[in-house]
């Protein structure tokens, strides 16, 4: 990673995202000196509860899980190193819409119903604020269709617009899985096994999976960098079970994945990525800087 002044801003939907998609990356920027701001739009709190100790967390119950995970992504956060964290619209504004299809999808407070134009302006005051040089949110189906990762990607591309004469941001990346690399994986998986998990997911249940050529650049981690989303991931306990040793972590659904080590991206708006890049602020001018 270039080092610069000016970074990274990251949009997720949930506690938890950040890590799984993204934690090489952010470790990475970490280690360059690379300023690195996480915003996420809710606190999770219609989750799944993997602990039986924990399940009276659970929205049906307690309905305490928001600021347990909360306290998740705290810990997430000090394991990558990064110390610039904020909730859209502040802790609580919106709430976690649910799987897509269920009937909480409809509550007011739900952020898949949040005014784009109130949400969009408080991201684009961070923009403003932070002045990153890459911005990095889902694609347009939030990689696998959950109203709040749909939402994320509408309103980071709603903001980035809106900031334009304020802060005009050099690019922008969705996260992604080529096609071929998710296959391969998979299959191989397929004979060494699931790990500690009961089952494997299938290559459709992965998100954000594309074409190769249009992954436009990759950042693959060092061991002490996949050791720190490694960290990151257990730390959000709630809803990820990580086997370290086989290098798969799966959701509440028990379905093992793969621990990426490498992380993909897709040129979503900005300046033309080289090919062969292995670094998000790759062809910048100046790097990160601002
Ligand atoms: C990774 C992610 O976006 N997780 C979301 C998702 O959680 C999934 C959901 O509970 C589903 O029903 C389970 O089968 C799956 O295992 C979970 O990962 O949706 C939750 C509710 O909106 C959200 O809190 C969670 O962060
Ligand atoms: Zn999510």
């Amino acid at each position: 990673m270039s080092s610069g002044q000016a970074g990274v801003l990251l949009v997720h939907a949930h506690p938890d995202d950040e890590s799984i998609c993204n934690g090489v990356t952010m470790a990475a920027c970490v280690a360059a000196g690379i300023p690195v701001t996480l915003v996420t739009c809710t606190l999770g709190e219609e989750g799944d509860v993997i602990p039986a100790s924990l399940k009276h967390l659970a929205a049906k119950r307690d309905d305490a899980l928001g600021p347990r995970r909360a306290d998740e992504l705290a810990a997430a956060m000090r394991a990558l190193g990064v110390t610039d964290h904020r909730f859209l619209g502040g802790r609580g504004r919106w709430r976690d819409s649910g799987m897509a299809g269920l009937e909480i999808n409809d509550r007011p407070d739900a952020f898949c119903n949040a005014s784009i134009d109130e949400a969009g302006e408080a991201l684009a005051d961070i923009i403003a604020e932070v002045r990153p040089r890459v911005l990095i949110t889902y694609d347009p189906t939030g990689g696998y269709g959950h109203p709040d990762h749909i939402m994320a990607h509408r309103v980071t591309m709603y903001a980035a617009e809106l900031a334009a004469k304020r802060h005009r941001v050099a690019r922008v990346l969705w996260n992604c899985a080529p096609r071929s690399v998710v296959e391969t994986r998979m299959r191989d998986l397929l004979s060494t096994g699931g790990g500690r998990f009961r089952a494997l997911a299938g290559p459709g249940d992965l998100p954000g999976v594309i074409e190769d050529p249009h992954v436009a650049l990759t950042v693959t981690g060092t061991p002490e960098q996949v050791a720190a989303k490694t960290a990151a991931m257990t730390a959000h306990a709630t809803q990820i079970q990580v086997d370290p040793d086989a290098g798969l972590f799966a959701l509440s659904n028990n379905l093992a994945q793969p621990l990426w080590e490498t992380e993909y991206y897709r040129l979503a708006g900005g300046e033309p990525v080289p090919a062969g890049a292995q670094d998000i602020f790759a062809g910048l001018e100046g790097g990160a800087r601002r």
